[in-house]
């Protein structure tokens, strides 16, 4: 795969070890009579979304689910249409109020929030780009961006300076006196984005905001929100139902099914590691090659020539990279981290990862294999 999200995060930190902006723990929205009763109730916790609503008439649309989304981190929530994403991200603001459990932004409670507090979390801390853009029509892309300036008081001359430097930022320069009608849907998708970015918030919320756009131009805005994300490091959470997308984009994913998170992790775990067969089902057709890395396949090199002679790949290289870096050479490759060798990697090691029949990837336990070989030098730049 090309650049991808992923790739922006500073190499001598780990996403883990990031402070959250969101918190959340044991969040449900349930929907129906008497909604309360259920979280509370382990009998009906315990019932399928069938039994539950003929038993109560209520759907558990987000149930029991926790996750921290940590500091510039793109955070993806997937899953099936209904599994419970929009609701999710929802109550993550309140624009939906959830039925239990606890929800913090840098630490502040989101719950306890009064209406002021709320409309400043909506306005300047977590902005929402949304699917159908929500755009002003009788305004002008330039007076659309400057829109949440202007609801946020900011003076007329300021807030169109910033409008037109974020509407450059988005690709939209010289389209600034258009109205939304005048443009494209991919267009159209660029001024919500810089309406939501204009404003500066600490997190930008998108929900699905690429699904009604044809596949080229999606591509585009999906590269848009990479390029975004790598220039400003800004925190990201993304509802998607597209896996592709949602690989592409997400440093970590949390797969929703019937309102539950059934696996939350990297692109790498979910795809190296499914956590169960709905899981290994929704992955069955990822090139695995384009997402496991090298870190999947490596092992100790078996010999001091081993561990000092062949190409060089990052730790973070895909398993197709490093394919093509070992049917160059026609040797085994070496991992290199900061220097040092960590493992190597030969044609048959990353077959059997193409093949499935590699172990599961080490990133999923957060534990590498330890290097074999000590400090072994190299002035080359690895793959
Ligand atoms: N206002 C509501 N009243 C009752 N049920 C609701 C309401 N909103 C959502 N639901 C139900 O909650 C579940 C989750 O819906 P939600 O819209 O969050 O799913 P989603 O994963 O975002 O789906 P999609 O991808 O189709 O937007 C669904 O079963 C839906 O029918």
């Amino acid at each position: 795969m090309s650049s991808t999200a992923k790739d922006t995060a500073p190499a001598t930190d780990t996403v883990a070890e990031r402070p959250p902006v969101f918190s959340v723990d044991g969040l449900w929205k349930v929907f129906g009579p008497k909604a309360a009763r259920v979280p509370a109730d382990p009998e009906l916790t315990a019932l399928s979304p069938a039994e539950l609503r003929s038993r109560t008439g209520c759907t558990a649309a987000v149930a029991d689910v926790s996750f921290d989304v940590r500091k510039g981190e793109v955070f993806v929530v997937m899953g099936l249409s209904g599994s419970g994403k929009s609701t999710l991200v929802r109550c993550l603001t309140r624009l939906i109020e959830p039925t239990a459990g606890s929800i913090a932004i840098d630490g502040e409670d989101v719950r306890a929030m009064d209406k002021s507090r709320l409309r400043a979390l909506r306005r300047h801390r977590a902005a929402m780009v949304f699917q159908h853009f929500g755009l002003l029509p009788h305004r002008t892309v330039l007076d659309n961006v400057a829109y949440g300036l202007e609801v946020q008081g900011m003076g007329r001359a300021e807030r169109r300076e910033r409008a037109a430097a974020i509407v450059a930022k988005v690709g939209l320069e010289g389209l600034e006196q258009r109205r939304p009608g005048q443009l494209s849907g991919g267009q159209r998708q660029r001024v919500g984005l810089a309406r939501a970015l204009a404003v500066d918030p600490e997190v930008l919320l998108f929900d699905e905001p690429f699904s009604a756009l044809d596949p080229l131009i999606r591509r585009d805005m999906q590269e848009e929100v990479v390029r975004l994300h790598r220039e400003e490091g800004r925190t990201m959470v993304f509802i998607t139902h597209d896996l592709q997308e949602a690989l592409k984009l997400g440093d970590r994913i949390a797969l929703m099914r019937d309102g539950r998170v059934v696996q939350l992790g990297t692109p790498e775990e979910i795809v190296g590691s499914p956590a169960d067969d709905y899981v290994r089902e929704f992955v069955r057709d990822v090139p695995r090659e384009q997402v496991l890395t090298v870190r999947t396949a490596m092992r100790p090199a078996t010999s001091a020539d081993e561990a000092g002679t062949g190409p060089a790949v990052r730790p973070g290289a895909t398993v197709s990279e490093a394919i093509e870096a070992v049917a160059r050479a026609g040797t085994s490759a070496r991992v290199m981290d900061d220097g040092r060798c960590l493992g190597v990697v030969d044609a048959a090691d990353l077959l059997s990862v193409v093949a499935g029949t590699a172990t599961a990837p080490a990133t999923a336990t957060g534990k590498h294999r330890e290097p074999t070989t000590p400090d072994a030098p190299t002035t080359e730049e690895p793959v």
